[in-house]
């Protein structure tokens, strides 16, 4: 079963946790934006996991080094996820498995800018990490000629657990899910949705189907 992820891109506190309060229902995973911890700080983690206890909570960190202090640091404040981006020395992303290690808590590698983000999934999983996020920044998505299907296609190849993340909205998450990906996430089709509970509730209801 693809798990579903929200990724909450706003700015402070308040926010995320209203957003996490219409969503929650619908939603496996609430991934705290890497804008967000950078606005709110570590606090953040804290406040949402003490809110939502029952769920998985996701610091996006996209950690460059130290990846055992900031992996820790995150850990610490709550959060069951942590990422690390995919294209920094091996030795980040195994300090990060090791404080993950520690704490029964995961890593999760961010492809963002990685060229060969199948060659580096399949190199980064044996370190130990939960799964590789194929991933596509809002700044390429922004790009002319992006399409979320070039993720899909390559989740169908990598052939280790994968998430998708890169605009992935009610039109392609059924898509995402039959690409065998492990965790579908949804940013701005949700946060930016007019109702947000409801476009939570929709993808939600694909995943199951
Ligand atoms: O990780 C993300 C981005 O780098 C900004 O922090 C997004 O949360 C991720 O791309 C998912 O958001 P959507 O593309 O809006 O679904």
């Amino acid at each position: 079963m693809t798990k579903l992820q929200v990724a909450i891109d706003l700015l402070n506190t308040k926010d995320a946790l209203a957003l996490a309060e219409k969503v929650a229902p619908y939603v496996d995973i609430i991934e705290l934006g890497t804008p967000l911890i950078k606005s709110e700080g570590v606090s953040v983690i804290r406040a949402m996991k003490d809110a939502f206890p029952d769920k998985q909570v996701f610091a996006d960190f996209k950690t460059a080094d130290t990846g055992e202090l900031e992996a820790g640091l995150a850990f610490d404040a709550g959060a069951d996820f942590v990422t690390i981006l995919g294209s920094v020395d091996d030795a980040t992303i195994k300090g990060a498995v090791k404080a993950a290690n520690e704490r029964n808590k995961g890593v999760v590698v961010d492809t963002i800018g990685v060229k060969d983000r199948v060659q580096r999934a399949k190199e980064v999983s044996a370190f130990g990490v939960k799964f590789v996020e194929l991933h596509a920044g809002l700044d390429e998505q922004a790009l002319d000629g992006y399409s979320v299907q070039v993720l899909i296609d390559e989740a169908k190849s990598a052939g280790v657990p994968v998430s998708i993340a890169g605009g992935v909205n009610k039109d392609t998450i059924k898509a995402v899910k039959e690409s065998g990906a492990v965790v579908a996430v949804a940013g701005g089709a949700i946060y930016g949705a007019e109702d947000p509970a409801a476009a939570a509730k929709e993808l939600r209801d694909i995943l199951n189907a």
